[in-house]
């Protein structure tokens, strides 16, 4: 599978998923927000909203709301556990994640298409031998990467749909965001927009 290093830990892998792959995903995650509605978090103590929807598939799902970042078992809003993950998000865990068990999180955030995520940290996970593997779907997206400080200097790599990306080992806590995604550069989602799917080991393993 070819793949190209963009730091140590943080690889980048073209075209993971050819366009079946994408369409049976899309069609998977459709399921997902049909019984896991799509929810708009916001940030701690302020309650700005973010520009992202998410919801999530798995033992635990990200949310965020005026009380903080966590990972819980239910939806914030219907109260019902997550649906399950897609077997082909497993299967690329274990085709790219080089860990032994199973994530427990795959968080799905929808960009419309002036939609951004800030540079941050992905930390509310207590294992951090495994890495997130991300997949995105539609429109490109500008992903920005630095280093561990906030303040190192960062590049910029275009993730487009049906891209992977893996960050783990001495990247596993990178600061990174999304600037922006590039208008009409996929008809893979009819009104545009982007869906990123994050895979995550929460827990030390038993
Ligand atoms: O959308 C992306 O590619 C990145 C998403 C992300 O960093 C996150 O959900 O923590
Ligand atoms: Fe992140």
């Amino acid at each position: 599978m070819p793949s190209l290093p963009l730091a140590p830990g943080l690889t980048y892998y073209p075209d993971y998923l050819d366009r079946p792959a994408q369409e049976r995903l899309l069609a998977a995650l459709r399921e997902i927000t049909r019984q896991a509605p799509l929810f708009t978090p916001c940030m701690p103590r302020t309650g700005q909203p973010f520009s992202v929807r998410m919801t999530n598939g798995g033992r635990l799902g990200w949310v965020s709301d005026v009380n903080g970042y966590r990972y819980q078992p239910t939806h914030p809003e219907t109260g019902r556990p997550w649906p399950a993950m897609p077997e082909q998000v497993l299967r690329a865990w274990e085709a790219l994640s080089d860990y032994p068990h199973p994530p427990d999180a795959c968080l799905i955030n929808f960009y419309e298409p002036a939609a951004r995520m800030g540079m941050h940290q992905d930390r509310d996970e207590e294992e951090f031998d495994a890495p997130v593997v991300s997949l995105s779907l539609g429109d490109t997206a500008v992903f920005r990467y630095g280093g561990l400080e906030r303040r190192d200097p960062t590049r910029s790599v275009r993730l487009r749909s049906g891209d992977a990306i893996v960050f783990g080992g001495p990247a596993r806590l990178i600061y990174h965001g999304i600037d922006r995604l590039v208008p009409g550069s996929s008809d893979l989602l009819p009104q545009g927009g982007r869906l990123n799917l994050t895979l995550r080991k929460v827990g030390k393993p038993l």
